[in-house]
């Protein structure tokens, strides 16, 4: 999951997608890049970083002129984390495009053939988003048009959807024309479109989660559906198109168990009302299941188990408790690269307070345990901190299974659940007893009452990936190339990279 944004305003853009970015830091802390469009002039910074470190004002803001812009954050889910593979990604022709893509191809290899030996494209990184870019290009190119109509845009999507599979949500400015918004035909990533009336006429912004339209005075319009695209035309008209021929709408249930903001409106669905939800679930099953448990105490570990650890206690009858205190400039530690930097992190992050512990039996809450590297951790420190029993809560189901779509899980023999038995797991993490919600009642908590999802993409939970294309021998692949060891071992290598960009001097 990365965060993408893109404006079309009266006024200069640079600030505003900056501000759109830093409210979509959750979805990516590795690298961040903006691109504008002043007349037929491009203007791109993008380097690793936050956001915070990636623009500095006189150096780049100030040069980051235009009225129509497109920002990412990203988190790695492919090729390196090279400041080259930041993003938007640039390609020369047809009429310059640039483009920000949140999601994974799973079929990156084929295509970069396809690309080279068919299409006779360059490619310079070992990015899928470069990938997806020079495909849409060269759709785009195939319509043999001179000057753009929104149709010959909505055929080069279609063209997108035949060629790609996997995870797309994706923004992209074609120079010259507007600004482009569009989701791959099951929806598995998030991406909503909002406008705001300004003296001039409305103002369109499209971004990965609705708390960024709300931060910056849009109100939200709607979602992008599965396979649909909107274009904004550089003067201000909005076309919208349905673009694959069989959508199913099927967005990745994980969103709302961790990635999304609870502040955000995705697929029509509040987050945070899920996250309680799932909360009440857990309870419930607490209840059938545990009837006579010993619970004095409930305390989550911050932030996103918070909501749904409230709702738990709140439903059992049990205090609640912050008994963590997070330091606030420590990042997500799940998304973090390293398995070193996340352990560490962990303890950095996350401090108890100790008279919430002390000879009590506590029920320590987690949105998810996916490395395990969290609640191993919190455990043995409440147990530091004195308590009697520490029982630990997962609001989802045990992860088991690598995700494909744009979320950095590339490897089962990485994930702690995966081959495991909760008693195993007990063991292994040091609790007195674990639960976790029903995968059932996961849906249910998020779905409630929202007839336009078909279903979920539940494949970290079940192994079954939505697309239906995922081998045994991909999956292989996946974690020969992206496990945490290989990874470090390619840090072996020579650290500093010379990219096209830094060739010359800057
Ligand atoms: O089992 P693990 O591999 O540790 O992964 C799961 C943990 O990672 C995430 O927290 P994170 O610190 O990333 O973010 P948060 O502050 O939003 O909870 C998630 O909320 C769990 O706490
Ligand atoms: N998490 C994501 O959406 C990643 C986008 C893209 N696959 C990259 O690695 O840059
Ligand atoms: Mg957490």
């Amino acid at each position: 999951m990365c965060g993408i944004v893109g404006i079309h305003s009266h006024g200069q853009v640079n600030q505003e997608l900056y501000d759109a970015l830093t409210m979509l830091q959750h979805r990516g802390q590795d690298a961040a890049g903006i691109m504008t469009t002043e007349g037929s002039k491009l203007n791109l910074r993008k380097d690793n970083g936050l956001v915070r470190d990636v623009f500095h004002a006189d150096e780049h803001m100030m040069r980051l002129r235009g009225k129509l812009g497109i920002g990412h954050v990203r988190y790695p889910t492919a090729g390196v984390t090279s400041a080259a593979e930041a993003q938007p990604f640039y390609t020369n022709m047809p009429f310059g495009i640039s483009l920000a893509h949140n999601g994974n191809l799973t079929n990156a290899d084929e295509l970069k053939l396809e690309l080279f030996s068919e299409d006779r494209r360059h490619l310079n990184t070992e990015s899928d988003s470069e990938v997806l870019l020079n495909v849409f290009a060269h759709e785009l190119l195939s319509q043999n048009k001179m000057r753009l109509q929104p149709d010959d845009i909505f055929a080069a999507v279609s063209g997108v959807h035949r060629r790609c599979r996997g995870a797309y949500a994706c923004v992209a400015i074609i120079t010259g024309y507007g600004l482009l918004g569009f989701r791959d035909p099951f929806g598995i990533r998030p991406v909503v479109y909002g406008r705001r009336r300004a003296a001039e006429g409305y103002e369109y912004m499209i971004a990965s989660e609705s708390v960024a339209l709300n931060a910056l005075g849009f109100e939200l319009v709607a979602d992008i559906l599965p396979g649909e695209a909107i274009f904004i035309t550089t003067d201000g008209k909005l076309y919208k198109r349905q673009c694959a021929a069989n959508p199913v709408y099927s967005p990745c249930i994980f969103e709302y168990v961790y990635l999304a903001r609870p502040d955000s409106l995705m697929d029509k669905i509040y987050v945070h009302k899920a996250r309680l939800r799932m909360g009440m679930k857990l309870a419930d099953r607490i209840k059938r299941e545990w009837a006579d448990h010993d619970i004095d105490v409930v305390i989550p570990i911050p932030d996103t188990s918070r909501v749904p650890a409230s709702e738990l206690a709140s439903e059992l009858g049990v205090p609640y408790r912050e008994g963590y205190v997070k330091n606030r400039y420590i990042g997500r530690t799940f998304i973090m690269p390293g398995q070193g930097q996340r352990k560490k992190s962990v303890r950095q992050k996350l401090n108890p307070i100790e008279v919430e512990f002390r000879g009590k039996n506590v029920l320590l809450v987690d949105d998810s345990i996916v490395r395990g590297t969290t609640s191993k951790e919190i455990i043995e420190m409440a147990r530091e901190a004195g308590a009697r029993k520490v029982y630990f809560a997962s609001a989802s189901p045990p992860v088991r299974y690598p995700n494909v779509y744009g979320i950095d899980m590339p490897s089962s023999s990485e994930l702690v659940a995966h081959g495991r038995t909760i008693p195993e797991l007990e063991k292994l993490l040091g609790a007195d007893r674990l639960i976790f919600q029903e995968l059932d009642d996961l849906i249910d908590a998020v779905l409630h009452k929202h007839a336009t999802i078909e279903r979920f993409d539940c494949s970290v939970f079940t192994g079954k990936y939505i697309t239906q294309d995922i081998s045994p021998e991909y999956l292989s692949q996946l974690e020969l190339f992206r496990s945490d060891a290989a990874k470090q071992a390619r840090k072996q290598g020579p650290t500093s990279v010379i990219e096209m960009e830094n060739a010359g001097a800057r």
